[in-house]
Parts: C-alpha cells; structure tokens; sequence
C-alpha cells in the first residue's frame, strides 16, 4: 500500500511516535485537516539534496535548518522531524518524539514491507560477522539457486551475485529497506544482514524482526564517546537483537552467553548453539579431521553430516562456519538430507578480500598474511592460528598495525596486550583517523608495550611500513618469517578528516614487492 501523509500519520500514532503535524498555523493530530494528505509520497529520502517533487524527508542526526533552503523549490511534499521546520519550508512536517524510529517504520512501510517477502538473518558478535555472513550466503545461495542476498561492511548484493562495496556494517535503515525491496524484486528469497551494536543504538533496524539471528562472541570494542560509552552499553546494544528475532543461534563459548539465553527465555525465543569441539557442548560443532587443521568435520546434535576445507584459513573461519550451519539450519535448511555434502561444499571457496590472505615471498622463507584482525580477539585468534600452522618452525614474527583514530580507544591497549609476548617485532603505522593525529595513535601503541624484549618501530606511512618491512633483505635469515598486516583488509583507501584518500592496498603492495603481480 502506497505511503501518504494520512496512513504515515497513523502509523506513528500507532508506535507513540507522533507529537503532532504542523502545517503553517495549523497544529493537528488529524491528517485529514491538511490537503493532500491521501496522495501517495513519490519518494523518501534523508538527504534534502535528493528531494523530488512529492518526496516525504526525515530530518534526521545532526540535520541543520539551513539544508531545507531550497526544498519546497525542488516539490517537498512532507517532512518528517523531532523540530518544527515550518519556519524553513511551507511543506507540512510530521513531528515526532523519535525521528529514527519514524524513518525505520516509515520506509519499510514506503517500500511496501519487502522484510515480509524475505527470510531475514541478521548476524551480530563483535568478531566474525563478515565472514560468517558471506559463508551463510554462500550456503543458502547453493540451496536456493543463487537467491540470497547479502548486506555486508565489504560489499552489499542484491542479486546473489554482483558484488558492490558498501559503506556501512548495517545500512541506513531507510537504505536497508530499499536494498530489501530491490532484492525482492530480484528473486531473492533470502537476505543475510550484518548487525552492527550502533545498528541498535541508532535504531537502523528498528522494526525489524529477524527470522533467524546470530549472537556470535562478544568482548570489549567499540568504545569511544562516538560509539559506545562502555562495555555495558555495547553489549546491551548487541543483545537487542534477541528479542527481535524468531530464533537465536548463539555461540556457545560466547562470554556471557547465560545472560542472553535470558534474553532469549524472556522474549520465547529458541536457542540453538555452535562451537569448535573441545569447548563448549553444542548442537553444531566443528572438529579438526587433519594435524594441519586444514579440514574440519561437522557434527550436529552428534552426527557427523560431513567434512569441508575452508579456503579460508584459521580455527576461528571454522567456528564460524559452524556459525553458518546452525543458521541454516535454523532457517530450515535439512541438513539430515544428501543436500548437507554440498552445502559444505558451497562454502569451501568462499574467499573475503583482505581477510586470511597469504602470500609466500619467492625469494626467501617469508610469508606475509593480510587480515583485518584489529582488536584484542581477532589478534589472539590470528596468533593462535600462527602458532598452529607455523609455531613448530619458530618463525620470526613481525606485526604491523595501527588503531583507528578519534574512537575505538581501547583498541590501543588490547592490540598491544594480545601481541606484545608473541611476535618479534611490531610496526606501529596508519589507520583510519578523523582529526586526531596518527603520530598520537601511534605513541599511544607505544606506551602500551610492557615487554622490553619486544622490537618496536613507528613508520608513519603506511605504504612505506609495509614496503620496508616485507622488502628486507632475509636471505641470511636462519628463521622462516611471518609478517602480518593487519587492520585495512583490502580497503583501497583511508579515511582521513572525513575523507576518502586513495591507498594502494596492503594485498597490492605485498604483491608488489613480493613480484607476485
Ligand atoms: C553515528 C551515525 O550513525 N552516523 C551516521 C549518520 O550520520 P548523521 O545522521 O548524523 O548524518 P550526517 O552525515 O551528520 O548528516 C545529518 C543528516 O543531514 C542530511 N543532509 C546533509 C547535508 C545536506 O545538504 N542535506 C542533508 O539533508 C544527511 O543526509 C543526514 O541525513 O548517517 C550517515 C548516513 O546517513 C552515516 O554515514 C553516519 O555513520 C557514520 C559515518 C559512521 O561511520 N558511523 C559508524 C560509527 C558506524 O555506524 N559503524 C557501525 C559499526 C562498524 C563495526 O561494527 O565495525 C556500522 O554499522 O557501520
Ligand atoms: N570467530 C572469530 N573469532 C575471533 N576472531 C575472528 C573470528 N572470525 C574472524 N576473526 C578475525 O576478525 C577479523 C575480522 O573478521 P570479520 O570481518 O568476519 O569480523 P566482523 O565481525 O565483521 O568484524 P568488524 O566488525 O570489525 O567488521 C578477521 O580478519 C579475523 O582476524
């Protein structure tokens, strides 16, 4: 049903959202009093500059008055608004207690609910999400004949198979239910979505009730007066995912996993578990089937359904496999079938650009490995799969990273904490920033080493750290080498001041140097 003045009015009224609309003088909680309140929007839109005649706005986030200057120019038929804008523009404004809320509930309701058309899986967790995502989709795509679509923070398809980067964890919500509509009209059955904990603290998903929902691991990230102010509010955050789903996969070591099956009891949600063997019980669990660690078996409720060799490497890819089973099969993928050998199989090539890339120097015993590990986490779980893989030939290790700027602060520390006793040296270097200087960053890393043993070197530029450090000369070296270089995955550019600045790549400058290209 077409969105207009009248029905949004009444479904704000329904949420407790609407205060009032304003229209000139007049003030009213009636749609009718204001013309044209039948006539459906042409268009939704949060950005002013894509105002379109008929086009309903919402004003959202740190919205400015001055943006409305040439609106009712360009045919804005309606606005949506926690402030009275009537000064501004002549369009009526529908005044709201929360303007995120209305635009979640606004645009599904404009897009004419595409989430019901949609089996929705919303993944969250402070580590895994990305990869868990696309393994899932790869799955579902395998079993639905390429008819699962994905929302990722690498990339966002809409029809099982074009790839476009995306800019965000979890979408705008407005975007979101665009992209779901787009889905829907191409075909898709089903959509596997990140959840971000700002997704919840911003109310992206607000509305939203997933099918099935993952709560992968949880420990401290994302703290910063930007993000979160502790650890307490982004696992709250994180854990409202629970009473929005219909069923919970959960990660069965998940630090404190207790108090989300809480959650879960509280809202009547159903729980089922994945785990690595040797940890937790659980219904879905991965177990080493090599020495290598380079196949895995899978178990649910006891049975082994088969093995699978992931391409990409790392116990933790297989936990999060495990991860894309469990929903899977809590979707209703039957896995008791002859289907479940291929749907293991669906997941063995998937790759991620910048995630477990490795890359072996022609010339010496060196490999370099890009990944996008950047917390205290995802370095432990980085090391351990150093010390499986490589640990028996005492290799020589090098970590190059940095730390975001202006938030995330205690990566600093946790960074330094997971790697200080277990590499050889460490190249403190760029990472995103807004207008706090890297050189800051960079000392704070420093100030955090406590172990006088530990090789550690600033180098500015990112380019020339990593160049340097994979282009030494290691012939003489009795040691097999591993460098890791961490943080960027394969993003082609930093952020800097609010912009995009061009970046060779750290995959691409490995290549380079390594005459891999
Ligand atoms: C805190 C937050 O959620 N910020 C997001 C938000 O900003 P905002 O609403 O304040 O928007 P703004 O850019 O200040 O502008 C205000 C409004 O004025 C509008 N505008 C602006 C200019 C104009 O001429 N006319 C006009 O109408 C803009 O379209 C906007 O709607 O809306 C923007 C797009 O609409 C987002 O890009 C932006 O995310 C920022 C950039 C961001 O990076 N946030 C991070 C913290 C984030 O969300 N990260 C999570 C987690 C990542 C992880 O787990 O690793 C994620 O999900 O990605
Ligand atoms: N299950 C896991 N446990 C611990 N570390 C993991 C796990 N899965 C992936 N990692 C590490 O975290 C990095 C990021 O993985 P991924 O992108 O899948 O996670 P994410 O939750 O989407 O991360 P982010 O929120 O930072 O984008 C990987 O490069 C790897 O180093």
């Amino acid at each position: 049903m077409a969105l207009t003045l009248e029905s949004a009015a009444r479904l704000l009224d329904r949420h407790g959202l609407l205060r009032e609309i304003i229209h000139g003088d007049v003030w009213t909680v009636d749609a009718s009093d204001i013309d044209n309140a039948d006539k459906p929007f042409s268009a939704i839109t949060y950005d002013t500059r894509k105002v379109e005649p008929g086009a309903l706005l919402c004003c959202k986030g740190r919205f400015k008055a001055e943006y409305l200057k040439d609106v009712d120019e360009h045919g804005l038929a309606a606005y949506v608004a926690e402030n009275d804008f009537s000064a501004t523009t002549q369009a009526p404004g529908l005044i709201v207690d929360d303007v995120r809320k209305a635009m979640s509930l606004l645009s599904a309701e404009f897009y004419d609910r595409p989430q019901d058309r949609l089996k929705v899986i919303g993944i969250t967790g402070t580590k895994g999400k990305t990869t868990t995502a696309y393994l899932t989709q790869a799955m579902l795509n395998g079993c639905s004949g390429g008819k699962c679509a994905l929302f990722s923070s690498v990339d966002n398809c809409l029809d099982g198979h074009t790839y476009v980067e995306s800019d965000l964890t979890t979408p705008e919500s407005m975007d979101a239910f665009r992209m779901m509509r787009e889905a829907v009209d191409n075909g898709m059955e089903h959509l596997v979505m990140e959840v971000s904990s700002q997704a919840y603290k911003v109310d992206r998903v607000y509305g939203l009730t997933f099918d099935v929902a993952a709560f992968l691991n949880i420990s401290p990230d994302h703290i910063s007066p930007i993000e979160h102010p502790t650890f307490e509010d982004y696992f709250h955050c994180k854990r409202q995912i629970v009473k929005n789903c219909r069923s919970l996969v959960l990660g069965a070591d998940c630090a404190r996993a207790d108090l989300i099956r809480q959650d879960a009891r509280h809202a009547g949600v159903a729980v089922s578990t994945f785990a690595l063997d040797g940890a937790s019980p659980a219904d879905v669990v991965a177990k080493p089937a090599d020495t290598e660690h380079s196949r895995f078996s899978i178990a649910i409720d006891g049975t082994t359904i088969g093995e699978l060799s992931l391409t990409l490497d790392g116990d933790f890819n297989y936990a999060n496999a495990a991860a894309a089973v469990a929903i899977a099969r809590a979707a209703g993928f039957d896995f008791g079938s002859s289907q479940a050998r291929k749907a293991l199989h669906d997941m063995e090539p998937v790759r991620i650009a910048g995630r477990m890339e490795h890359f072996k120097d022609t010339r010496s015993d060196t490999i370099a490995i890009v990944d996008y590990a950047h917390n205290y986490a995802s370095v432990t779980a980085l090391l351990d799969y150093v010390d499986q893989r490589y640990g028996s030939k005492n290799p020589e290790i090098t970590l190059i990273t940095g730390s975001t700027g202006n938030k995330a602060y205690d990566r600093r520390s946790e960074i330094v904490k997971a790697a200080q006793d277990r590499v050889d040296h460490l190249v403190l270097t760029f990472e995103d920033t807004d207008d706090e200087p890297v050189e800051q960053v960079c000392e704070d890393m420093r100030n955090n080493v406590t172990n006088p043993q530990l090789d550690v070197k600033i180098i500015l530029d990112r380019t020339e750290a990593v160049e340097s450090t994979v282009g030494a000369d290691r012939n003489d070296s009795q040691r097999p080498h591993i460098i890791l270089i961490i943080g960027k995955g394969n993003e082609r550019w930093f952020k800097d001041h609010g912009k995009h600045i061009p970046y060779e790549g750290d995959d691409r400058i490995v290549e380079r140097v390594f005459n891999l290209q």
